[in-house]
């Protein structure tokens, strides 16, 4: 088996999935992470993830159809971690038009992806993951990484030229964004009858949106191969764009559940981040990606982090007799979560009392 070690750094990172399917080059033993037996054999059936109406909590809605909506938006996140938010104001038409332009820049000719590769330590730009640690493993996908908010952090030689329409569909895309997350905390506040600013004043003005488009092309071996390895994110929370193919699948004990695609919603799911500030009331999911032999997936994560040097820490109402403090106050978590990420390992412990 070839070790991620041999093979340095910058010759790992010059190489794109896509182009490997293209030259017809099977997954090699870095990107082997599966157990055949267990993808074949154990079925991983839709979830049934709840799906949220975000426009019954604005204060024009009748106070017991809100509160209804409230109640099932807690449950979704106590037992899921995660819940498909509908009406929440982005038109069908724009999310087609982001679907389109992520699609467009992977389709273009790898000479003029690369013009945006990130470098062996960078985070942003084109490309995968850094050399893996011994005994981890290389997903199967290519990814764009990019700051969007706030602008002064966003370093924009990574942002594509083209397809020319790409930097202002995703401005507006990050406005929006912006407006859902506001939306989201204030809601999640109000379920656990919390202040409905206390989240958002976690998070602090500078909270960060970062934008991962992710490219998984079709696999010959998906049963060994993953699109994306198990994990939870860093954040705050990530709210997911899927197109039309599944792949995204969460863990519930011990079973993987599939995320059903649905054209108009938006998949958010909580983060480290927010099962710290919740007193582990909101669990962050473990999820992965699986490949796909016949069809290639394109999605947009945008994760949602609370700014740079600022302390977190679970709400005071959400500490009591029943409910004893789990997590102490941490800030940057995002930067330990990723080196244990690496590692293959969950980072959430660190913050634990
Ligand atoms: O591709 C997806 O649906 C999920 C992506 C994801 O989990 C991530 O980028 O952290
Ligand atoms: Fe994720």
């Amino acid at each position: 088996m070839a070790s991620a070690s041999v093979i340095p750094a910058d010759v790992l990172l010059s190489r794109r999935v896509q182009e490997m399917v293209i030259n017809g080059q099977e997954p090699e033993s870095l990107y082997i992470c599966r157990d055949e037996e267990e993808a074949k054999n154990v079925p991983s059936p839709l979830a049934p993830i709840p799906i949220i109406d975000l426009s019954l909590f604005s204060s024009s809605t009748l106070s017991a159809t809100r509160e209804e909506e409230l109640q099932k938006l807690k449950s979704a996140l106590c037992c899921w971690g995660c819940f498909q938010a509908i009406r929440h104001e982005i038109p069908s038409s724009f999310l087609n038009k982001i679907r389109q332009v992520t699609r467009e820049f992977f389709e273009q000719p790898m000479e003029e992806k690369k013009k945006y590769s990130k470098g062996v330590r960078e985070v942003e730009g084109y490309g995968g993951d850094p050399t893996p640690e011994e005994g981890q493993f290389l997903d199967w996908q290519d990814r764009l990484f990019l700051t969007v908010y706030p602008e002064d952090l966003s370093d924009t030689k990574f942002w594509p030229e083209s397809p020319k329409s790409f930097r202002l569909v995703l401005e507006n895309f990050t406005s929006m964004m912006r407006t859902v997350t506001e939306v989201v905390s204030k809601s999640m506040a109000k379920s656990l009858k919390l202040e409905e600013n206390c989240f958002l004043n976690q998070f602090g003005e500078r909270a960060a949106l970062q934008a991962r488009f992710n490219y998984y092309p079709c696999c010959e071996r998906p049963e060994i191969v993953l699109g994306l390895k198990p994990h939870a994110d860093g954040t705050g929370y990530t709210l997911i764009l899927q197109d039309d193919v599944e792949g995204l699948q969460v863990l519930q004990g011990e079973q993987w559940f599939t995320v059903p695609t649905i054209p108009d919603a938006l998949l958010i799911l909580m983060g480290d981040q927010m099962e710290i500030m919740t007193n582990g009331v909101f669990k962050s999911p473990v999820h992965r990606v699986v490949s796909n032999r016949e069809k290639e997936r394109t999605s947009v994560a945008v994760f949602y982090t609370p700014e740079k040097h600022k302390e977190i820490g679970p709400e005071d109402g959400l500490v009591n007799e029943e409910r004893p403090r789990l997590f102490k106050k941490i800030k940057d978590y995002d930067i330990t979560h990723w080196e244990y990420y690496q590692r293959g390992m969950r980072a959430l412990h660190i913050a634990e009392i």
